[in-house]
This record gives structure tokens, C-alpha cells and sequence, in this order.
């Protein structure tokens, strides 16, 4: 990368083919092994990602959508299916071939607690993706991590400071600025808000919109909350047990849906005893699922007594957090 300003602005490097679809997800399986054997938590997932584009993808506690990104970040290894990224597929690619397209797609995740090191400042948090991309010169990494903060909004005095002393959405905004530093053509993020008050829930979101504005990156939005979804996305993908129910345009899916359980997701987003767009898992899982009319009530995690590592021999504790 020798180009400062892209890098610092968050724009792709224009290395994207032009033609198709950003990312196509096509027949995408992911499981866990299990005491019982391996679980689908994923099963048969298709979509697109448009470039610049924004999906969301939605469903109850447990429907698989952490699961789905972090196969598309390949933080977990599908069992089949394929993760087309700009014409490569990434599904199989083994970590050396990956690893140059690693860059492309980031992921801002749920606990901005949690993600990022306490014990590093700002300005390393955010240098070290671009030192990873092989920026070598200290003295560019920290002048492209200031440029990064004050775009995410926050003040040149953050960069001296560490996450505990900053309040959640500063925080979150520490982990944008750290996912745009590799210029990335998808960011994927996994309720990126939902551990924010609201007030502050409408600023992140707004800042991301803000980026996709001026840097035409695309969004992956993991979310529960129908009201997030309708903020960001132009198109959305409802799941159910690891399957897609209804896909299509967010306005007319949410204004309209066909699916007897996205209704109930919606009925359920609007209910006032609704904790942040989440109903408890016994309304929605009294909804009819008509792709296994034998389970009576299949939105109930099909998770294991104890859960164990992933099937695939990439478990996120070997690949790590990329972001
Ligand atoms: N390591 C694991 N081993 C076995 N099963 C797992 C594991 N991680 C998740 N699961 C199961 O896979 C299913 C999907 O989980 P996932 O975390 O992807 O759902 P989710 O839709 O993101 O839920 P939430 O919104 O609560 O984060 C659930 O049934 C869960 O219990």
C-alpha cells in the first residue's frame, strides 16, 4: 500500500474487477462437531453482497448469523459451499493463499469490551493492522492511524489513550477506524451496535453510513434489531435454524413480508416487552417451520450440552482475530 490517503480515508484500492457482485455466498455450510455429532449451524446459505452495497442479514438469537460471518472472514472454515469474493472463491483457500485477501473483507464485532487489547493505545490498535499489511515506516503507520481516528470522528488525543478509558461507542469507533486501516472493500459487522446505548447506537450508525458515503465500502450488518437493519441496509436476508426464509429489498421485505416467521420477527421487533428487538425464543419458535414440518419448534438452538470446537480444522482460536 503506498497510498496514504486511501488507506486513511477507508476508500478500496481499486483492485476490485469491476464486473459481478462484490461477494456471492452460494450453497455456504458450516458446522460444529458436537457430543451428538456435527451441527449445521449454517445450512445452505446463498446471497450477494452488491459493491458498495449494504445487506443485513437478520433472525433470532441462535439462527447462525455470527456463525455465517465469521465463515466469510474464514475465522471458521466452511464444510461446503463457496465465498466468492470479487471472482475468487475463499471458501477452501488454504491460509497462504488467503492471507493477501485477508485485507478485503474486515470484521467490527458486537463487544467493543472485548475486541480490542486493553492494553495497547489507539494509535497501536489501529497502526497494527497496516504494519500487518506491510507499511514498515513507523513514523507513516502513526501518521495514517491519526488520519483513521479523526475520520471515525474521534479526537487526536484518543490516539495516546487505551479502551478502558474510553466510553462503548468510542470504543466501537476505535474498531471501525482499525477495520478501515487495510482498506477493505466489505466490512462485516457483527451487531456492532447492539451493546450501545441508543443515542449512541444512532451515531455509530450514522458515521457508518457517513463511510460508505464517501468511500463506496460495503456492508455485511449482522443484526437482531429490525430498527438497525431498516438504518443500514438496502437489502436484507432473513434467517431461521441456519437457513435463508426471505431475501430481498429491506423496505419491502420489512414493509410486506411473505414469511410467516419474519412477521413474527417484525410483530416481535415492534412489541413493547421486546428487550432491543429480540422476543423471547418462545414466540418466534411457535411459528411453523415449513422446511422441517417434523420439528415443532425448530428455532430453538439445536446447540450441544457442551459445545466443542468447530469441524473445521481452522478454529478461531488458530486463525485469530484478523481485524
Ligand atoms: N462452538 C460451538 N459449538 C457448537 N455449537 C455452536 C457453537 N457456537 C455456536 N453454536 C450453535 O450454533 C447455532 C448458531 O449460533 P450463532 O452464534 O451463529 O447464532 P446467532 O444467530 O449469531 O446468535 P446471537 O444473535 O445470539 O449471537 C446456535 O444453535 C449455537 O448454539
Amino acid at each position: 500500500m503506498t497510498d496514504n490517503t486511501a488507506v486513511a480515508d477507508g476508500t478500496t484500492d481499486g483492485s476490485a474487477s469491476a464486473a459481478g457482485p462484490l461477494l456471492s455466498v452460494e450453497d455456504l455450510v458450516v458446522e460444529y462437531a458436537t457430543a451428538r455429532g456435527p451441527f449445521k449451524a449454517v445450512d445452505g446459505v446463498d446471497f450477494q453482497v452488491s459493491r458498495g452495497g449494504s445487506l443485513a442479514v437478520v433472525g433470532e438469537s441462535g439462527c447462525g448469523k455470527s456463525t455465517l460471518a465469521r465463515a466469510l472472514v474464514r475465522l471458521l472454515k466452511p464444510v461446503s459451499g463457496r465465498i466468492v469474493l470479487d471472482g475468487t472463491d475463499i471458501a477452501a483457500l488454504p491460509e497462504r493463499r488467503l492471507r493477501p485477501l485477508r485485507r478485503r473483507v474486515q470484521m467490527v464485532f458486537q463487544d467493543p469490551y472485548g475486541s480490542l487489547d486493553p492494553h495497547l493505545t489507539a494509535q497501536q490498535i489501529v497502526a497494527e493492522p497496516l504494519r500487518m499489511a506491510g507499511v514498515s515506516d513507523r513514523a507513516q503507520r502513526a501518521r495514517r492511524a491519526a488520519e483513521l481516528i479523526d475520520r471515525v470522528g474521534l479526537p487526536s488525543s484518543a490516539l495516546e489513550r487505551r479502551p478502558p478509558e474510553f466510553s462503548g461507542g468510542q470504543r466501537q469507533r476505535v474498531g471501525i477506524a482499525r477495520a478501515l486501516a487495510s482498506r477493505p472493500d466489505l466490512l462485516v459487522c457483527d451487531e456492532a451496535t447492539s451493546a450501545l446505548d441508543v443515542s449512541v447506537q444512532a451515531q455509530v450508525l450514522d458515521l457508518l453510513r457517513e463511510l460508505q458515503a464517501d468511500t463506496g465500502i460495503a456492508y455485511l450488518v449482522i443484526a437482531h434489531n429490525l430498527g438497525v437493519v431498516r438504518e443500514i441496509s438496502t437489502e436484507v436476508v432473513v434467517m431461521r435454524a441456519g437457513r435463508v426464509v426471505e431475501t430481498g429489498p429491506t423496505a419491502a421485505v420489512l414493509a410486506s413480508p411473505a414469511d410467516p416467521y419474519t412477521r413474527a420477527l417484525r410483530r416481535a421487533s415492534l412489541d413493547p416487552t421486546t428487550i432491543r428487538g429480540v422476543k423471547p425464543r418462545a414466540v418466534l419458535s411457535a411459528v411453523p417451520d415449513a422446511s422441517s414440518p417434523s420439528s415443532p419448534s425448530p428455532v430453538a438452538p439445536a446447540s450441544p450440552a457442551s459445545p466443542a470446537s468447530p469441524v473445521s480444522p481452522t478454529s478461531p482460536a488458530s486463525e485469530g482475530n484478523r481485524t
